[in-house]
């Protein structure tokens, strides 16, 4: 077979534009979306609903009437509260979202009591730890939060339990309502010109620390992650773990409960504080070893505790909580009308958007792809998966594909072209065609692990313009046979090539020919012997088949030699006439893929 260089030469160009509405309810092959309406960034459509059908919302825990309302306006609401992990289980079948706050725990057992209804899990707050979110990727279901709305809420928790905590609140408190009067035994300690040290500079963290300052705290912070320029802004200086721990008076625990977090205060790090330390919590239980605090506590290393998390919740028969240098508070940090009422809202949305098929800017488990990049991706995404599922029908049946190569082509450096979406977008076309699953950009680099598909990404620098974020993307598949020899490379990989011409996806090469045509509907390819008269004869058994040929183009070595027709097909041709392509003298092989 020849295998040069070739030239391509173009017999008809129909474009026919998909369109891409934001309202589009859903085909099986995913397309990104930039809403015309909204400006929403959307990625690629996960959910398929039937036009007038409402997707069906559990929320399972008490949300903020705004955000059911808001719910309501797009979706079936249940409002179901305090359900058995058996219960959640059984109902999750039928739902396509859940709501949930910090007290249900989204287990790995939810996901696959699913059955692949549950495209998205909303946490109407900032913790994701209730979350299984390794399963949720598996299982393809996108994760969103709402970080922000009960910020100033927590901030705000952490400092009335630090001044409560200070001044004997709680216990005087308890001790008046109890009809005693214990003037002594109730006297605080001052906070002014005290070391705070605020343990997670983040937005709790650093909201606690400005008004910290104004209680006229010195206030010093341990975060391995902060920008020392948000510290200084505020006026308190970033120290290591040791230095924070060991200078302050009084330590306020704002981090995410991680493996790196978990159990941080511990005996070892308590023997570290400054006799007399006073401890607040209202970030995770777990980020405090609760037996080593009741030791310390004992000892008096730690004066005292607020606490408003803990390990297990509602916390059974502990002797932290019941210990009277101990105030705790049943999880209160985001219990404010105005925190409950924002973070309502704020999922609702998040939900909303993501089941509408956007790409929620507070997505967990997916790659956040900043709204221009998506909008100047669109048509290469759309690319992306076309020129993976036309590869994978390209291959023999009975070899499995394994080791996939992509090329981009661009102008652009290394560090302005982020790939991840064109990837996911490529496996979903490689994988779907052969299987039942169902990627996403959530699942897509899961799926391919599994499945034992090794997607290499490599740049091909061109001098163009970098105004184009890519010239090409090539998709190679190696190791494999292919049902149609012509699109095998020199050196045997199944190869195609495609650009985006108009915003209409084409593929421009297939294996060592180059080829024009539009993406879009089926296509047939053919290898023949170049001749006069192949275009018509080929063409009028098509229309004699009522065939609609939405472009054809021809890729050829030499004259005379080899060529590649790439016939495009609006509608899909009967066996008979495929089989009367083939049986034309000159055909040497030809295939029909979907796309
Ligand atoms: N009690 C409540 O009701 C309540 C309300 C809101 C938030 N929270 C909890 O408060 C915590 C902070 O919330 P946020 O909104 O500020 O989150 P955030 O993500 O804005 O901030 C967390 C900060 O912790 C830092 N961090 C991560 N690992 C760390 C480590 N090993 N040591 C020190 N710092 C580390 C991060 O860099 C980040 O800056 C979370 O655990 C959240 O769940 C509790
Ligand atoms: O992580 C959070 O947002 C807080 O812990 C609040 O949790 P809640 O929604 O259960 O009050």
């Amino acid at each position: 077979m020849a295998a040069s260089a070739s030239s391509a030469i173009n017999l008809s160009i129909k474009p026919s534009h998909t369109s891409l509405s934001w309202q589009t309810h859903l085909s099986s092959t995913s397309a990104l979306a930039v809403s015309p309406l909204s400006g929403h960034r959307q990625y690629p459509r996960f959910v398929i609903y039937a036009v007038g059908d409402k997707p069906t919302v559990l929320v399972a825990e008490k949300l903020g009437e705004a955000g059911v309302n808001l719910l309501k306006e797009f979706a079936d609401v249940d409002c179901s509260y305090n359900l058995t992990p058996e219960e959640l289980c059984n109902k999750i079948s039928l739902c396509d979202a859940l709501i949930v706050r910090s007290g249900t725990k989204v287990s790995r057992e939810v996901f696959e009591s699913s059955g692949g209804r549950l495209k998205v899990v909303g946490r109407a707050g900032v913790g994701i730890d209730n979350v299984d979110l390794a399963a949720a990727t598996e299982h393809g279901c996108l994760v969103v939060n709402a970080p922000t709305a009960n910020t100033v809420a927590a901030a705000e928790h952490g400092i009335a339990l630090l001044t409560a905590m200070a001044r004997n609140v709680a216990q005087a408190d308890a001790s008046v309502k109890a009809g005693k009067w214990l003037r002594n035994k109730y006297v605080g300690v001052s906070l002014v010109g005290k070391t705070l040290a605020v343990m997670g500079f983040g937005k709790v963290g650093s909201e606690v620390a400005r008004r910290a300052k104004g209680l006229g705290m010195h206030v010093i912070a341990h975060d391995p992650y902060a920008p020392a320029d948000r510290a200084r802004a505020i006026g308190v200086e970033l120290v290591s773990f040791d230095k924070a721990i060991s200078s302050a008076d009084f330590i306020s625990l704002h981090m995410p409960l991680t493996p790196a977090t978990n159990k941080v205060l511990n005996d070892e790090t308590f023997s570290k504080m400054k006799k007399g330390v006073r401890i607040v919590n209202v970030a995770r239980g777990g980020v405090i070893d609760e037996d080593a605090l009741v030791r310390a506590l004992d000892a008096g290393i730690v004066a005292q505790a607020a606490l408003d998390v803990f390990t297990v919740e509602p916390p059974k028969d502990s002797k932290l909580v019941q210990h009277e240098n101990v105030t705790a508070t049943p999880h209160l940090g985001a219990s404010t009308m105005e925190a409950q009422e924002g973070v309502a809202i704020e999922i609702a949305e998040a939900v909303v958007g993501a089941l509408n098929g956007e790409l929620a800017a507070t997505a967990v488990n997916a790659p956040m792809v900043p709204a221009e990049v998506l909008s100047e991706l669109k048509p290469f995404v759309a690319l992306a998966e076309k020129l993976g599922r036309l590869a994978v029908q390209l291959v023999a049946g009975g070899s499995g594909v394994k080791s996939v190569k992509v090329t981009y082509g661009s102008a652009r450096g290394p560090d302005d072209l982020d790939t991840r979406l064109l990837r996911a977008m490529i496996t979903k076309g490689l994988i779907e065609p052969i299987s039942s699953s169902f990627v996403n950009l959530v699942n897509a680099d899961f799926t391919a692990k599994q499945r034992g598909l090794r997607i290499a990404e490599q740049r091909s620098l061109l001098n163009g313009s970098p105004e184009s974020p890519l010239e090409f993307i090539q998709v190679q598949i190696s190791s494999v046979e292919s049902k149609f020899a012509s699109a095998l490379s020199d050196s045997g990989e199944i190869r195609v090539e495609g650009r985006v011409k108009d915003g209409i996806p084409h593929l421009t090469k297939v294996g060592s020919f180059e080829v024009d045509v539009s993406l879009e509907g089926s296509i047939i390819l053919c290898r023949q012997v170049d001749q006069p008269g192949m275009i018509g004869k080929v063409g009028s058994i098509l229309s004699e088949g009522n065939v609609n040929v939405s472009f054809m183009s021809v890729g050829r070595v030499a004259p005379r030699k080899h060529a590649v027709m790439a016939i495009g097909v609006d509608d899909q041709p009967s066996k008979e006439i495929l089989k009367r392509i083939g049986d034309i003298p000159a055909v040497e092989e030809f295939v029909y893929l979907k796309i």
